[in-house]
């Protein structure tokens, strides 16, 4: 009896608890935070002197420049120590820690990394402790979203990963409970706290907004090295542009276990400009679910449908072809479907629209293949030509209007499973909601401003083609 009331008094002195106190504006975890830059320098790091960090971004905190810095300059420098990472070889500091990571799935990356970042969080004496303090305290991820403002996303496809990864959390609670239920204090991986779907939720969001993925130091077989996720103190101030100005470089100080991550400045910067990252070229939906923001008029957005052979016969009848065959394609184009990997044993029939292709090549080509006919103007071309926008009409004007007309159509009926009008979800926000609910409207506006943008453009091509298929009367 005294053994255990003396650990879980040693254990009291050791531990920080999950809850979080009230913060200063934008909240983060401790009230009154460390000096991050002070902390990097004390343990070897570079920070140039112009870089500052700056509460009033439009972003929550970032790091600005107060002084012109040229291309090229190093702007911080970490030295190998400082990074969290979670290492699953045999310096992981808790087994039962590795043992939880292994029942992660691989699709939720942030949370192996997550439960080594709220290990940290528990021990009172972390070395990270000067850098988790000055984590937020709260995400604006849809997780964390009330129920109706998830509805309030009306796509189902994201509606389904925000499911699942609340399901994951309540799953993964009452998993981690019975696996420590009866662990001993010392062996306990977040000393001895219990954790919570909350919590969990917390340190997934807190990797998931601020990881970043680079070279491990280990080579693995092959020669090449491996890819390890990070969490960048300081580094991860920067915000998001896709017009970054600033890049993280990874140098070798020697010996090969000695990675320096740099942040250097890949454009010339300006006095008092935000150091800008480029976190990735991504649609709307990795932006909300993984960083908890969304980008106006973003050029990689997409919606997904699925290859559907009678959702294609409607929208091609739509469109004005009289009598479609996607749900009867003749063998030779049933063929050119599997190699397009839209039929056969294990098709992938989910299909994009927008981003950067407009059109996802495979459904492109499908559909300018099943609405052609002529197994010989189709041999003419190899796939890759069909696949792509920019080969002009490969299978003739009126094969390429009525294709263009398709996917047009497949359009308007994507919109008409958005419950709202772009104009009604626009009068919502001028009324006044919450900042989740703004979040999520716009998110939804934003999805059906692609959706027409696409269709504009569609139509545009198919103007420039009627042009050209009905020769002016001179
Ligand atoms: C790596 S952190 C950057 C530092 C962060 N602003 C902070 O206050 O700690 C990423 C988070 O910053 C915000 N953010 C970064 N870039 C953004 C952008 N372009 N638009 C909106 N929010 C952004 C989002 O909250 C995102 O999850």
């Amino acid at each position: 009896m005294a053994t255990s009331k003396l650990a879980i008094t040693s254990l009291a002195a050791h531990i920080r608890p999950f809850t979080c106190s009230v913060a200063s504006q934008p909240s983060r975890l401790a009230p009154h935070p460390p000096d991050l830059v002070r902390w990097i320098k004390r343990e070897g790091g570079f920070v140039h002197h112009a870089v500052k960090l700056s509460q009033d971004t439009p972003f929550g905190i970032g790091l600005i420049s107060t002084e012109q810095i040229a291309q090229g300059t190093d702007l911080i420098s970490l030295p190998p120590h400082v990074p969290l990472r979670f290492r699953s070889d045999e310096t992981a500091p808790s087994p039962l820690l590795a043992a939880l990571a292994r029942r992660v799935p691989g699709e939720l990356w942030a949370m192996k990394l997550g439960l080594r970042l709220l290990q940290e969080r528990a021990n009172a004496d972390s070395f990270w402790w000067p850098y988790i303090s000055n984590l937020p305290e709260t995400y604006t991820v849809p997780i964390f979203f009330p129920g109706e403002d998830i509805k309030n996303l009306q796509y189902a496809p994201l509606l389904h990963q925000v499911n699942k990864r609340c399901r994951f959390l309540l799953d993964f609670e009452r998993e981690i409970r019975q696996t420590l239920e009866d662990v001993k204090a010392s062996d306990h991986p977040f000393s001895g706290q219990d954790v919570n779907a909350s919590a969990l939720g917390w340190t997934m969001s807190a990797v998931s907004t601020r990881a970043f993925r680079l070279h491990g130091n280990r080579k693995v077989r092959g020669g090449s090295s491996d890819h390890v996720l990070m969490m960048l103190p300081l580094i991860d101030m920067c915000n998001h542009s896709f017009s970054p100005n600033v890049k993280i470089i990874q140098e070798q100080d020697g010996s090969d276990s000695n990675t320096l991550v740099k942040v250097v400045a890949e454009t010339q910067v300006k006095e008092n400009d935000p150091l800008l990252l480029n976190y990735g070229c991504l649609s709307n939906d990795f932006f909300l679910l993984d960083y908890g923001f969304v980008i106006e008029s973003n050029p990689y957005d997409t919606i997904e449908l699925k290859y559907d052979e009678g959702l294609l016969d409607a929208a091609s009848m739509a469109a004005g072809v009289a009598s479609p065959k996607f749900s009867s394609p003749a063998p030779w184009q049933h063929q050119l479907l599997s190699q397009l990997n839209l039929a056969g044993k294990m098709p992938n029939l989910k299909v994009t629209i927008g981003g950067q292709d407009t059109v996802e090549g495979r459904l492109l080509a499908a559909i300018r293949i099943l609405l052609s006919g002529e197994l010989v103007e189709v041999e003419k071309h190899d796939l890759e030509t069909l696949k792509s926008l920019s080969s002009t009409a490969p299978l003739g004007i009126a094969n390429e209007i009525a294709a263009f007309r398709t996917v047009i159509a497949l359009c308007v009926i994507a919109l008409s499973h958005f419950p709202t009008k772009i104009m009604e979800d626009e009068g919502i926000l001028k009324q006044g909601v919450s900042d989740t609910a703004e979040l999520s409207i716009k998110y939804r506006i934003q999805k059906k401003s692609m959706i027409i943008d696409v269709m504009k453009d569609l139509t545009r091509r198919v103007k420039l083609l009627s042009a050209q298929e009905t020769p002016s009367a001179s």
